[in-house]
């Protein structure tokens, strides 16, 4: 059964509808396992969502953001941030959870110009989506390779154009297999810098995480991600 909450951003001016997935937090970021343990690791997965979510609807160019997860907690923190939920497909998997946000976006839009984003971009900055998702504009499809340059943390499907999400290890190449044009952007290092591994949460840690993100990270103390500052991230 699909919830949908009413529309607290409705009237908001940009263009974009947002979809992001969020696994259960207790299954999230399995791959920080070598450095936290699960209570710290569901946390930070909510905290990073949080940050997410919280700089998308900073973006002018965003209408609104529909958050597709099956974990209650997340789904009343995010809420509360402003974003819309949606349940998950139950085990379907990410690329079915996000076919499904888009469906759910576009039964009340069929028009609606959508656009994927990752919920574990800690460092993410609303001006460096507002450039992603102006490039983002000139192409009925588009996508935005992660930090690492093998994954994806940004898929965008311009209004009317269909959405085709290929997510999951290696999506760069699928992405731009299946005819997304790949965005060639300097200076958005907060977009792509998905977090999955102990060297990615010290990489955002030195970009700057949001507040969310840096509260958890100083209560966790040094051993959770040992180099740079933990300081909120600034707007822009
Ligand atoms: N709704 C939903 N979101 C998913 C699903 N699988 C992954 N995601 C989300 O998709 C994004 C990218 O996923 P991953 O980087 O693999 O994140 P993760 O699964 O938490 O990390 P690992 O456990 O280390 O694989 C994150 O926002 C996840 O929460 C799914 O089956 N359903
Ligand atoms: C989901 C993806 O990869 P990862 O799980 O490595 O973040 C992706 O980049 O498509």
């Amino acid at each position: 059964m699909t919830r949908m909450r009413t529309e607290p951003d409705a009237g908001r001016a940009g263009p974009w509808s947002l979809v992001v997935p969020l696994k259960p937090l207790a299954l999230a970021k399995s791959r920080l396992a070598p450095a936290l343990d699960g209570t710290a690791r569901a946390r930070l997965a909510l905290a990073f969502a949080q940050d997410t979510v919280a700089a998308a609807l900073a973006c002018a160019a965003v209408r609104d953001v529909v958050v597709v997860t099956d974990d209650a907690r997340a789904g009343a923190a995010l809420a509360a941030l402003g974003a819309r939920m949606t349940d998950d497909t139950p085990a379907a998997g990410l690329n079915a959870a996000l076919a499904h946000g888009a469906r759910t976006v576009r039964a009340a839009r069929p028009r609606a110009a959508l656009a994927a984003l990752n919920a574990d971009l800690p460092a993410l900055r609303p001006g460096e989506l507002a450039r992603v998702l102006a490039a983002a504009s000139a192409h009925p499809r588009a996508f935005l390779p992660d930090a690492a340059g093998i994954g994806t943390t940004f898929l965008s499907a311009a209004a009317g154009a269909p959405f085709r999400p290929r997510f999951g290890g290696a999506s760069r190449a699928r992405h731009a297999a299946v005819g997304a044009v790949e965005l060639a952007l300097d200076a958005v290092p907060g977009v792509r810098r998905d977090v999955d591994t102990p060297a990615d949460l010290r990489a955002a840690r030195e970009l700057g995480p949001g507040p969310h993100t840096a509260a958890v990270l100083a209560a966790l103390g040094p051993a959770a991600a040992p180099a740079g500052r933990a300081s909120p991230a600034p707007p822009g």
